[in-house]
């Protein structure tokens, strides 16, 4: 089956049983409906980015200044979007991104997005700030692809405990997030006093490592005050330097990912550094507001590393032709940030799957209709620039 068939599923459904789609296929609408179901806390804290929301903003039109130029008399009939990611077939070039803290949105979080990643065969990257332990993601995820994003500690024993049990637990590429050291300034969450870690939510990965839970007198059930204060400056406040990636380089033998890049510069130190990856993101404008659109990170970073490393992207991704996009200026594979968090807001792990369809349906479409089969084809000469 190709994703475009739920096009046809939709239209079909409508005409035989007057049956509408569970939710609707416009991300724009789905975010609404989510916002009438969050508290303005949740609401915000996932919809809200850094300062003025300029980043956030230049994501998008950095979208809206390329332009996709499609091409006629082209048999685009048949379409494969598979792509092959460190040795893994995946069926799209389309992961989710590591959101931490799903809880807040849906109280089967991580493991509603896990299912449904897996029921497409989708990787879903769990972040280490998750509302549920490596363990039942990892169950939630069965048979399906599985990485882990790292919130790298202070404290290196920590940091080989959570590499381990990643391991173990059957998760293949790690992720390490490099722009995240500390919160970006966030004004909505800020005039909401809202951080959701200092309740003790988002912390079931640290608060159930053993290496974590040997430096606490009291278990986090018994003393929650301290053990968020073990895990503050051990996850935030201080970054890490090149010099240190040895450390996970030593203690993971999967591939590794830098998140967060930007420069070209950067990636070359990545690639240099024995890195296996890197996603060009800019942490969908939650961090440095005022940065440069992550899409106008992208084909510099893809031209200076793109036969050394894989390159992924991230930040501003809502539609199909968004994903044709990114693959064209030289990504790998894009990875979706908040529209799934919309869709598990709205309708748990099928509201997740829901997004995914709709995303891959679109993806697939719009690359028939410009006239290609693969996604190996898409090359910056598919789009115009204005
Ligand atoms: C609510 C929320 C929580 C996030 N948590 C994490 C996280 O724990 N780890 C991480 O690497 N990135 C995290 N991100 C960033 C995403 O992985 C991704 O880079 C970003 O959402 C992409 O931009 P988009 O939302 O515009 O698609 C988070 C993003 C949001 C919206
Ligand atoms: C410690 C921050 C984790 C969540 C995150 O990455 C975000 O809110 O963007």
């Amino acid at each position: 089956m190709s994703f475009a068939d739920f096009q046809q599923e939709i239209y079909v459904n409508g005409l035989l049983t007057g049956a509408l789609p569970p939710h609707s296929v416009d991300p724009a609408v789905l975010e609404e409906v989510a916002r009438r179901r969050l508290g303005e806390g949740p609401y915000w804290y996932v919809a809200g980015s850094a300062g003025t929301g300029a980043t956030e903003r230049a994501n998008r039109e950095a979208f809206g200044r390329r332009r996709i130029v499609p091409r006629m008399l082209v048999d685009a009939t048949e379409r494969d979007l598979g792509v092959e990611l460190f040795g893994e077939r995946l069926p799209a070039p389309v992961l989710l991104a590591p959101v931490g803290v799903q809880s807040i949105v849906h109280p089967e979080g991580e493991l509603a997005t896990a299912r449904a990643a897996a029921s497409l065969g989708v990787p879903s990257i769990l972040s280490t700030m998750a509302s549920h332990t490596i363990e039942e993601v990892a169950a939630a995820a069965g048979e399906g692809p599985r990485w882990f994003q790292l919130y790298w500690p202070h404290d290196d024993e920590v940091t080989v405990s959570l590499l381990s049990r990643a391991r173990k637990a059957g998760f293949t590429a790690l992720v390490v997030t490099l722009d995240t050291w500390t919160l970006g300034w966030r004004p909505h969450d800020l005039d909401l006093a809202y951080l959701p870690f200092l309740r003790g939510e988002g912390l079931a990965i640290p608060f159930s490592d053993p290496a974590f839970l040997a430096g606490l007198e009291k278990s986090p059930q018994e003393d929650l005050g301290a053990a968020v204060l073990r895990w503050a400056p051990m996850f935030n406040g201080r970054a890490h330097t090149w010099d240190r990636l040895a450390l996970l380089r030593d203690n993971w033998d999967g591939p590794i990912v830098l998140k967060g890049i930007q420069s070209a510069d950067d990636a070359r130190r990545a690639a240099d550094h024995g890195m296996d990856g890197v996603v060009v993101s800019n942490h969908g404008g939650r961090q440095v507001d005022g940065a440069i659109a992550s899409l106008d990170a992208l084909e510099p970073v893809a031209e200076a590393v793109g036969d050394r490393l894989t390159v992924l992207f991230d930040s501003g991704v809502r539609t199909g032709a968004d994903v044709l996009k990114a693959l064209a200026l030289g990504a790998r594979a894009v990875l979706l940030g908040r529209p799934y968090l919309w869709g598990l807001a709205c309708g748990g792990a099928d509201g997740v799957r829901h997004v995914l369809r709709c995303l891959l349906a679109e993806l697939d479409i719009s690359m028939g209709l410009a006239g290609h089969r693969a996604v190996a084809g898409l090359a910056p000469d598919c789009l115009e620039v204005r």
